[in-house]
């Protein structure tokens, strides 16, 4: 049997993302040791009832102690504070890590506390769902998905390959960029999405002269997606706005002009400016499709999209 590839993992937060890898290092054999930390004692010891690890630890020093892979699976906004507090427990050469949705800040927060004889790899695995906790987690999570890996210049490269090895092994498919590009990237694919999500299910909630039930009774799908999307954790996504505050400020800025002209065409009955939109955009849609990133897996059992091997010639609105 061959070796696992690290000794030891210690997982950071076990919520969902957490949760997933777990499942993923014990099923795929991928270290002989996952080490859990978590905030909460009720969140760790729901950890271990799911059996989710090899050793359970409140004080996140002791879970990373002696471990070869590190990854912090903590919201944004904490990945500082926790780096800081484990700094001095980190083995020489390991691999330190997180899956944090924003990377220039997981950057700017976490190396300053990190010492010099680790490894910094920064992750985000362009794959979730709206719920979180130790309970969300599923080992097919990463299959076919991205990770995009953000190592700043003059990292090394094995660890950066073992990194890579480590995802793969996952199920993902990796790509490396500059943690600026990656904001910009997300901001435009995620953030503000999920940013319009919040905003159109909290504009429905707030109206007057439509009633909560009606909403929730008449949402035809579309809505509905907004619903699922306005539902992913708050905390999380706080920090990711605060964190990524000039990418999606510039992103909003575009959408906004855009939605601005929208507007008017809509006013002045410029059917021709909507139709041009629209076509466009279908075929944008198309091209998600045939790449086989339409997230809206069936599988996942929250959503009846079809699935990437829909008729090209026909979206699945048609
Ligand atoms: N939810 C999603 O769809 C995705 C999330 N991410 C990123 O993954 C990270 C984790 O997200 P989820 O797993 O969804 O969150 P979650 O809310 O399911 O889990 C977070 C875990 O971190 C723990 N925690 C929070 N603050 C802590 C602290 N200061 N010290 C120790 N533990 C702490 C919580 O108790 C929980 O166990 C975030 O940075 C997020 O941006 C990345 C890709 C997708
Ligand atoms: O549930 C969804 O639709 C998502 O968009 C999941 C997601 C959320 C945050 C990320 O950083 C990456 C993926």
């Amino acid at each position: 049997m061959s070796e696992p590839l690290f000794q030891r993992v210690a997982l950071i937060g076990i919520g969902l993302i957490g949760s997933s890898l777990a499942h993923n290092i014990r099923a795929r054999k991928l270290a002989g040791h996952v080490a859990i930390t978590t905030r909460r004692a009720a969140t760790l010891a729901r950890a271990e009832a799911l059996g989710l690890g090899d050793s359970y630890h409140l004080d996140a020093s002791d879970a990373v102690r002696d471990a070869d892979l590190v990854i912090l699976c903590v919201p944004v906004g904490s990945c500082g504070a926790v780096t800081k507090e484990i700094a001095g427990a980190l083995r020489p050469g390991a691999i330190v890590s997180d899956v944090g949705s924003v990377k220039g800040a997981i950057v700017q927060q976490m190396q300053p506390h990190l010492p010099s004889h680790v490894h910094f790899v920064p992750a985000h695995p362009i794959a979730g769902t709206e719920q979180s906790g130790p309970d969300a987690g599923f080992l097919e999570l990463f299959d076919n998905r991205w990770c995009i890996l953000t190592p700043v210049e003059g990292t090394d490269e094995a660890a950066v390959a073992k990194l890579r090895a480590f995802w793969e092994a996952c199920g993902s498919d990796v790509e490396i960029m500059t943690p600026e590009h990656h904001d910009l990237v997300l901001a435009i694919v995620s953030h503000v999405p999920h940013l319009i999500a919040y905003n159109i299910v909290g504009t429905a909630a707030d109206l007057e002269t439509v009633t909560q039930s009606e909403v929730v009774k008449f949402s035809a799908s579309g809505f509905r997606d907004f619903t699922r999307i306005a539902a992913s954790d708050p905390t999380m996504w706080r920090d990711v706005f605060l964190t990524n505050r000039d990418a999606v400020l510039e992103m909003l800025a575009r959408f906004s002009e855009d939605l601005a002209s929208l507007q008017r065409a809509i006013r002045w009955g410029d059917g021709e400016t909507l139709f041009d939109l629209f076509t466009r955009t279908r075929a944008i849609r198309r091209g998600v499709i045939e790449a086989g990133q339409d997230t809206a897996k069936p599988d996942f059992g929250r959503d009846h999209s079809p699935a990437p091997s829909a008729p090209p010639t026909q979206t699945p609105e048609d």
